[in-house]
């Protein structure tokens, strides 16, 4: 018998798996059919764009698949693809010409750039109108004020995933670990647009187990391996994992999030799997998103897919 057992052992793995893969896969096919009847009553197919500098092996994954999902939802996909040493002005006039070709409705400049590149000035470059990443400074602006903006996709389809599983998320307290412009400042603000008590924590809080254990709601989006572990989390919590890490384990590449799984089922009440979490909830929100932005460029009534 193995006497060092942590009590963790004697408590059941609870915990609901929220299935993202489910979720997104049921969003991508009100989305298509949304695409259908757009083209059949308006004559309008939405076009994504996707630009892609230098050739990192992960990120050509993720362009693979928005470009493979796009196509199924009936969207048309444009893909760019650069050498990493692509100067800045070849860069923006590339953005210039999508922002002004009309069959392109969403641009999405993967991130993170090369260092010579200054990823605010390419953000900002790309017409709002057309921001599906919600990236650019008026769509950040926008949201941060409580305003109709074009809202970035991960974050969305975290709280997507939360609404769905809690419902109100009213008065609830929620710890955003993780401060970056494309996940954790965002999802904040949906947070406390949802009138949730929200903290934000980061490299260099104190104490940030305690901070995590009074989460009822906890977002992990920090980008380190399983990092997050049972003791940091209050029993019966909704823990979303934003992280997609690759590591390799016997022997084998493997993707896992910043909390780890096993133990943290012990704890939480719900918790969302690496992978088939929020990644594809991602994908799934920046189709929303472009159709969204199809719809509005050309004067149509918005669908209400997301509610
Ligand atoms: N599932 C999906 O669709 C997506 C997944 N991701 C994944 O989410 C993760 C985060 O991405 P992103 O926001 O772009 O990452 P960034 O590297 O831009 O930001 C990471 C944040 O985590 C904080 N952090 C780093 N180390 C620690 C630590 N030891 N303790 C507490 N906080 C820490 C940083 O703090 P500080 O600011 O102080 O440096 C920073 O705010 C990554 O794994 C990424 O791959 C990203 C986008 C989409
Ligand atoms: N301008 C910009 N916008 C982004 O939204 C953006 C970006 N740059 N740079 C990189 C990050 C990362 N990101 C992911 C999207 C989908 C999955 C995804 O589909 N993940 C699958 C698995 C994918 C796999 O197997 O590799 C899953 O978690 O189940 C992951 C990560 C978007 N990002």
């Amino acid at each position: 018998m193995n006497v060092t057992a942590s009590p963790l052992a004697e408590t059941p793995a609870n915990a609901q798996k929220i299935d993202g893969g489910a979720f997104a896969a049921n969003l991508r096919q009100r989305i298509a059919a949304e695409v259908a009847r757009l083209q059949a009553e308006h004559g309008v197919t939405p076009g994504l764009a996707v630009v892609l500098v230098g050739d990192d092996p992960a990120s050509a994954v993720y362009v693979r698949n928005k470009g493979t999902q796009t196509e199924a939802a009936g969207m048309a996909s444009f893909e760019h693809r650069l050498p990493a040493d692509t100067d800045a002005e070849t860069l923006l006039s590339l953005v210039r010409q999508l922002n002004e070709d009309q069959a392109v409705h969403g641009i999405l400049v993967q991130l993170p750039l090369p260092d010579h590149l200054d990823s605010d000035l390419v953000m900002n470059a790309i017409d709002p109108a057309k921001d599906v990443d919600g990236f650019h400074i008026f769509n950040v602006g926008l949201l941060g004020t409580g305003q109709k903006a074009m809202v970035p996709c991960t974050p969305l389809g975290c709280l997507l995933l939360l609404k769905d599983q809690l419902g109100s998320l009213a008065g609830l307290n929620t710890v955003v670990v993780g401060r970056s412009n494309i996940v954790g400042k965002p999802m904040a603000q949906l947070l406390l647009k949802e009138s949730c008590t929200v903290t934000v924590a980061h490299s260099r809080s104190r104490d940030l187990p305690a901070i995590c254990r009074n989460a009822d709601i906890l977002v992990a989006a920090v980008g380190r391996p399983e990092m997050i572990g049972a003791d940091w989390i209050k029993s019966g919590a909704t823990v979303i994992d934003v992280g997609i890490n690759r590591v390799e384990r016997e022997g084998k590449q493997r993707l896992v999030g910043d909390v780890d799984y096993a133990a943290a089922s012990h704890v939480a009440g719900a918790i969302t799997p690496v992978p088939g979490g929020v990644g594809p909830m991602t994908i799934a929100c920046l189709l929303a998103n472009t159709l969204t932005a199809c719809c509005r460029i050309n004067g149509l009534p918005e669908p209400e897919i997301m509610d």
